[in-house]
């Protein structure tokens, strides 16, 4: 590896995220301070110290209810539910750092383009240029039902209204103000220059905003923009729009796949295929000496909750395990199709390294598995990290934190250091928006993505 490794740490504004029954850890902090804003500001301050490159909040807009058919199994263990309002907590933490950025996850099923343009705009601004969109187009039912939805719109129907909703935000961000815009001219009286400032216009199949965008230029414009899904329709929306793609898959070769096929087709936009970055889920479990951390694994594995898991693996997928359970074990545990999302099923049906029985799956899905994390001293832990960029192609990773702040803690005392003495770790913050600490070029979209095409003007006129 010739660089170092970008890493953030995997969050979500709730009381416990992937870490399922783990509030029952002794150590475990977050599921009562989640909603304090002294846990947030003393979490910006531990991540900036330990020169992690962001904070990535997930986000759902519903609670999991696919397994069983009720929402009992994840409310019970806290899984993802209380939630808060991560939006709300990013400008606080950014007021105590100076380089630590923020990805914020946003739905492009529930929410309006305009609303999230003004969102990121704002946020771009307090945080000086650190702030990134995770794009996802949400797969829990409960969601659709609490945004009026009868059922969730199909998954690939999503798709597509992601796409238009990225023409909508493009313009926003992109064309509708124009640089200089902002005057303050004392001698003609002017603050704003109104000629500067244009309306989109926008009618499509989903969306009609006229504009003009309400926010002036941030310090990126458009904030970098990250993607997690990755169906075929996913991969190609990624492949369009993502500078950032957060890839979910159960093994470094699946993982290496994924990774070439978006960068294809990638090029295949006119994009520049290398400029994309791809991030994956590490979860590690590490202590000083190797007996210590297979004795915290242990004790992790046994406080983990199966039915929270399985709550979490059945919302995403759509597939409920419950009725899994009524099947004989030995029988193969299939992929289907469904309108929920794609990678969670995938992880245990054609993604996984052997085909699994039904049996073998609601184990693995069931279970903290040896598989899904990294144990061991600080060395075998750098060591496998090292691997699995190798063989995986990853540029970094989403840190999960099982018990929280302790494992945030350790991977900083004792795994960051080594990372750093084998050039895989930054030892020092470089200057700039998030967008120039990751590409190194400027604050802004380079030319040979789609949104730079609304920057002129003409486009506009073109469409109103
Ligand atoms: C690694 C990964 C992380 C994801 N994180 C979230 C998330 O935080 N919130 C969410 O609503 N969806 C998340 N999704 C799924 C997206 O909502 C996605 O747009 C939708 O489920 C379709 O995904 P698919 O293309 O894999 O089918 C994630 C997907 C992946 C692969």
């Amino acid at each position: 590896m010739d660089r170092p490794l970008l890493f953030n740490a995997f969050e979500m504004a709730s009381a416990m995220h992937n870490a399922h029954g783990l509030w029952k850890h002794p150590d475990s902090e977050r599921h009562r301070r989640y909603k304090e804003l002294p846990y947030w500001v003393e979490m910006a301050k531990r991540l900036e110290a330990g020169l992690f490159d962001a904070v990535f909040f997930a986000d759902v807009l519903g609670v999991y209810d696919t397994y069983r058919q009720s929402p009992s199994p994840s409310i019970r263990d806290g899984m993802q539910f209380p939630l808060n309002d991560a939006s709300l907590i990013i400008p606080v933490m950014a007021s105590v750092t100076t380089h630590l950025s923020f990805v914020l996850t946003a739905s492009t099923t529930y929410e309006h383009p305009f609303h999230i343009a003004r969102r990121f705009s704002t946020l771009d601004h307090l945080t000086s240029g650190r702030i990134a969109w995770n794009i996802v187009t949400s797969y829990l039912p409960n969601a659709a039902a609490n945004f009026g939805l009868e059922k969730m719109i199909a998954h690939d129907q999503r798709y597509e209204i992601a796409d238009e909703f990225l023409e909508v935000v493009y313009q926003l961000w992109e064309g509708s103000w124009e640089d200089g815009a902002f005057v303050e001219d004392r001698t003609a009286e002017v603050l704003i220059d109104p000629d500067k400032i244009h309306p989109i216009c926008h009618r499509g199949p989903f969306f009609a905003v006229k504009g003009p965008h309400l926010c002036e230029p941030s310090p990126q414009r458009t904030p970098v923009l990250y993607q997690a899904g990755s169906s075929e329709r996913g991969r190609a929306f990624a492949a369009k729009h993502a500078e950032c793609v957060f890839v979910g898959a159960p093994s470094a070769e699946r993982l290496r796949a994924y990774i070439g096929d978006i960068r294809r087709q990638a090029e295949q936009c006119g994009r520049d295929p290398e400029q994309l970055k791809f991030f994956t889920f590490l979860t590690v479990i590490v202590g000083k000496t190797s007996e210590q951390a297979e004795a915290k694994f242990e004790q992790l594995r046994r406080l983990w909750s199966a039915d929270a898991a399985k709550a979490q693996f059945s919302g995403a997928s759509g597939y409920d395990l419950a009725e899994y359970e009524g099947k004989p074990a030995h029988e193969p545990f299939l992929f289907r199709p469904t309108d929920h999302g794609h990678y969670k099923a995938a992880s245990l049906t054609k993604d996984a390294t052997k085909p699994l029985t039904i049996g073998e799956a609601l184990q693995k899905a069931g279970t903290l598995t040896r598989e899904s994390v990294i144990i061991g001293n600080p060395t075998q832990v750098a060591d496998a990290i090292e691997e699995r960029a190798r063989r995986s192609g990853v540029d970094g990773f989403n840190l999960v934190h099982l018990v929280t702040p302790k494992d945030l803690d350790d991977f900083i005392e004792y795994v960051v250091p080594i990372l750093q003495r084998r050039g895989l770790y930054k030892t020092a913050y470089t200057d700039g928006t998030l967008r120039e600490k990751l590409f190194g070029g400027g604050a802004r979209l380079p030319s040979h993505h789609p949104a730079a095409a609304f920057r002129s003007i003409g486009v506009h006129a073109k469409s109103s």
